[in-house]
């Protein structure tokens, strides 16, 4: 490629050490020419949502995540004012632990176990890794997201003999996901094994007067801290969700804050090419055709960034996997998103990505600075970090050779400051991507489907175990259980719940085998 391509189609923001290089992405000049009034359309929409309009209409809501870090620009005062007293009481929470004022039952706090899932853990996950400094940290972060009994444990295995110096957060903006809630109750559990009363090392981080919420207050926690209805949770990481657990662990919010503030306000200008995240949102489009007919996968050359592609995954997918746009027309909306980190990717997916089906775009992630102090040399006047950037520029360069496109993200390093201009810069993209297709980015109708289905499991799993014990000692094959419970059509269910059942002991449930393996039976004795 020439100087002359490169330096065309590269943006550059010296003030932020930041560029984007588009030169592989093969657009002509034209084709932005012919997307400019649809991005102006875009960029008007944008002003609008920060300016309080309900951009998120099937849920009657304002879109504000982008106050956060610019509480001025809210559209009244006591928004301005709620998110300025939150910054200051996760401040003051977080120095009162640190000062060991606020204490565990065996002392000074030294572990933080974050309980959330989703929007309430990707972002704190990604920037606890990010930014983190093992055995420097203030606080420990452990996580619980998910409800697998096994992954929790496994959680608790590096917490035994130390709740009493381990502070809780229950995160969860609705106060109503069901894995969140047992992730608290197992948690309630485990340290009161450990003779802790949970209230008395717990905070929750939820909307006000939910399930969750009325816990806290009931059982006297020892703080509580806001979601607002105008932050969706997949852009919540800048809100106390993400505050709050890198405040306790003893990273630099207000910079992360003012990254993300900087590019925010590069972000909202409506000059095409001196904006980075309408070039991304158009360079997205012209990618998958504006129908997601191609994939994003995230390489970012930093292993301190490799839980990125996973919080970008909700970020995107989440926000731009729609079936109806906003007229109502069905239109299957998305792209997908997948990633890890290079060059260790580079030995496990890249062939297909070379060679393969060619149904990707990359997106690689430069970090210029290698790393604290001195490299040893690993070939003569060569380090290791040397390896990881030829690598980069190598995988670049042989995909390109093969016709794949793909960009490049570049920074200075993985500090505050960056991971909090990243973070804007894509939820910034994402908007104008929702834009650019006609749907609404922030709601999320498709992910109730399953969560019902299993909610109707549940209840059939309860009528299941009640029928078998008020019949001990008889045993019944899946289709006759399926035909007494009036449940025929859940006949596949019934064998799932089973078998699981019969891997967890305490359910009491027994099989007799057949030579024929639908044939068994099953009952309790
Ligand atoms: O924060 P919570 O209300 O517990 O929600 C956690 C997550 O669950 C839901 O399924 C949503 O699809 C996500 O957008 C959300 O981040």
């Amino acid at each position: 490629m020439s100087w002359n391509t490169f330096t065309e189609n590269t943006y550059v923001n010296q003030e932020l050490d930041f560029s984007l290089d588009y030169s592989l992405m093969g657009v002509e000049p034209s084709w932005f020419e012919k997307m400019e009034p649809k991005m102006q359309v875009a960029f008007e929409a944008m002003r609008e949502l920060e300016g309080g309009a309900i951009a998120n209409p099937d849920e009657g809501r304002m879109v504000g995540h982008y106050w956060l870090r610019a509480p001025h620009k809210a559209p009244d005062e006591s928004i301005e004012s709620a998110i300025k007293d939150c910054l200051q009481s996760i401040e003051a929470f977080a120095g009162r632990v640190h000062r060991g004022e606020i204490t565990g039952a065996g002392g000074a706090f030294e572990h933080l176990l974050v309980i959330g899932i989703g929007g309430s853990a990707l972002g704190p996950q990604f920037v606890a890794q990010a930014l983190g400094q093992p055995g420097e940290d203030r606080l420990k972060l452990h996580f619980f997201d998910n409800t697998d009994p096994d992954g929790m444990d496994l959680t608790l295995a590096n917490l035994r003999g130390q709740l009493d110096r381990t502070l809780a957060v229950v995160i969860s903006k609705s106060g109503g996901t069901p894995e969140t809630r047992n992730g608290m109750l197992e948690a309630v559990q485990a340290f009161l094994t450990e003779g802790i009363e949970f209230g008395t090392q717990a905070v929750a981080i939820t909307g006000d007067g939910s399930k969750l919420d009325q816990v806290a207050i009931e059982e006297d926690w020892l703080a509580r801290f806001p979601m607002w209805d105008w932050v969706g949770g997949r852009t919540s990481e800048l809100a106390a969700v993400g505050l709050f657990p890198a405040a306790l662990q003893g990273l630099d919010v207000r910079t992360m804050l003012s990254g993300a503030a900087a590019m925010d306000a590069l972000t909202i200008e409506q000059e095409t090419r001196e904006n980075p995240a309408a070039l991304l949102a158009l360079l997205w489009y012209h990618a998958t055709n504006g129908k997601g007919e191609k994939d994003m996968v995230i390489l970012p050359y930093k292993d301190r960034l490799m839980l990125f592609s996973k919080y970008l995954q909700q970020l995107i997918m989440e926000s731009l996997g729609k079936e109806k746009d906003l007229d109502g027309n069905t239109v299957y909306q998305g792209i997908a998103v997948y990633g890890n980190k290079g060059s260790t990717d580079q030995h496990a997916y890249v062939q297909q990505l070379r060679e393969g089906v060619n149904n990707f775009f990359a997106t690689f992630i430069e970090v210029k600075k290698d790393r604290e102090g001195a490299s040893i040399d690993v070939d003569e006047g060569t380090t290791s970090g040397d390896y990881l950037h030829a690598f980069l520029l190598g995988t670049r360069a042989a995909l390109a050779e093969m016709g794949r496109s793909s960009l490049t993200i570049s920074i200075d390093e993985v500090n505050a400051r960056t991971v909090g201009m990243l973070i804007a810069l894509y939820e910034r993209a994402v908007g104008y991507y929702a834009s650019l297709v006609n749907i609404n980015a922030y709601h999320q109708p498709g992910v109730e489907a399953g969560k019902k289905a299993a909610a109707g499991f549940l209840k059939l799993q309860a009528d299941l175990l009640a029928f078998l014990k008020d019949n001990k000692g008889k045993y019944f094959s899946v289709p006759e259980l399926a035909s007494t419970l009036k449940a025929e059509e859940q006949a596949v269910t019934l064998f799932k719940l089973l078998e699981h059942a019969l891997l967890n002991p305490a359910k009491g449930i027994e099989r007799k085998l057949s030579k024929k393996p639908f044939d068994s039976t099953y009952g309790m004795s």
